[in-house]
């Protein structure tokens, strides 16, 4: 039988290899496993628990709150406040942030997740997830405020998400490319399944909420309408589409196969960049897509490049398949 390699196991090693996932950090990693271990357990009763259904609460974005975005939140925060490699927290499904209390040992990196990624997924039996990103608390002073979090995402040491699918898979970087573990749910323990990950740079697949054609930009509306012109457009190709309305399974199909993801800004809410989250969602999958050299843009620039000014802020979502990223991003730069 081939060796399995388990998720400590492959840190350490990684670690011995290049050196940038030191001590706190791997416990970080493991706990944030260990976590998504449990919520997959809370998914995996649907029906038989209470874990289905709304909540009755809303979010500080005004989104209706599911029973299991709660639950899930709940175990996040549990599970890394009193491990001590985290100062602090911050959740899509949190007004403010989560100070690690002084009652627990302090660690000098940020956790950042939304805690259950596909909501409206849940209650129909269709692939969710978790996705979380990790920053280092920059200077030495004690208290942590907001302003900690503001950083591109091209400072985060290590970003991942898990997919509670067919499967229950966790996926994640360090800056040396992507691994992805898959849940042994009989020994409850991750093994390796896939290491360097790469993202074909061409693709004949793309993943956007059609229904909202009509509120789209100029660039957008052209990028679609070529593909959907197939062989006889000028892009001389069939496209086909995918749209699972959970990014950590669409983001999972192109880490896989290839694919390009697009949540574009649209006219429905004009002062809005985006629906995604550029802390929670945006920036850690673009980690991803990057270290498996796919690209990842807002339309324009660079996700990893973008300063955030707020928590909770939004933003355009372009990723997956370099070649075609490149295509979309020229085309918004040609109609500047
Ligand atoms: O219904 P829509 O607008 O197509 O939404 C799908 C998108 O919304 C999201 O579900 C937002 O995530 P949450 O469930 O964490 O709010 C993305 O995962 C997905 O890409
Ligand atoms: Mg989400
Ligand atoms: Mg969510």
């Amino acid at each position: 039988m081939e060796k399995r390699i388990s998720l400590t196991q492959y840190l350490v090693e990684q670690q011995r290899k290049h050196g940038h996932i030191p001590g706190q950090l791997r416990l970080l990693l493991e706990v944030v496993a260990r976590a998504c271990k449990r919520i997959a357990i809370s998914v995996n009763k649907g029906a038989l628990g209470e874990v289905l259904g709304s909540a009755g609460s809303e979010n500080v974005q005004g989104e209706v709150q599911k029973k299991l975005d709660i639950i899930a939140n709940e175990v996040l925060i549990e599970a890394n406040e009193w491990g001590g490699a985290l100062a602090a927290m911050a959740s899509e499904e949190m007004d403010s942030i989560h100070v690690v209390p002084n009652r627990y040992p302090q660690g000098e990196y940020l956790l950042l997740f939304d805690p259950l990624d596909g909501s409206s997924n849940i209650d129909v039996n269709v692939s969710i997830g978790t996705i979380f990103s990790v920053l280092r608390k920059l200077g030495d002073h004690e208290s942590v405020t907001e302003r900690d979090f503001m950083q591109p995402g091209t400072r985060q040491a290590a970003a991942g998400y898990c997919v509670y699918g067919p499967q229950t898979t966790l996926v994640l970087t360090v800056g040396d490319g992507v691994a992805m573990f898959t849940l042994d749910r009989e020994q409850g323990s991750w093994v390796l399944t896939a290491e360097n990950v790469r993202i074909p740079e061409d693709t004949k697949e793309f993943a956007i909420n059609m229904s909202n054609k009509r509120h789209w930009d100029a660039p957008v509306t052209r990028y679609i309408d070529e593909c959907l012109a197939g062989t006889e457009g000028p892009r001389g190709k069939d496209f086909n589409m995918r749209w699972i309305a959970s990014m950590v399974a669409d983001v999972h199909r192109i880490l896989s196969r290839g694919g390009v993801f697009l949540y574009p800004w649209d006219k429905r809410e004009p002062d809005k960049p985006g629906k995604l989250r550029l802390m929670y969602e945006a920036n850690p999958m673009a980690f991803l897509v990057e270290q498996a050299g796919g690209a990842a843009t807002n339309g324009r620039e660079r996700i990893l490049d973008l300063q955030p000014s707020k928590l909770h802020e939004r933003v355009s979502v372009v990723l997956g398949s370099k070649n075609e990223v490149e295509r979309v991003t020229a085309y918004h730069h040609e109609a500047r």
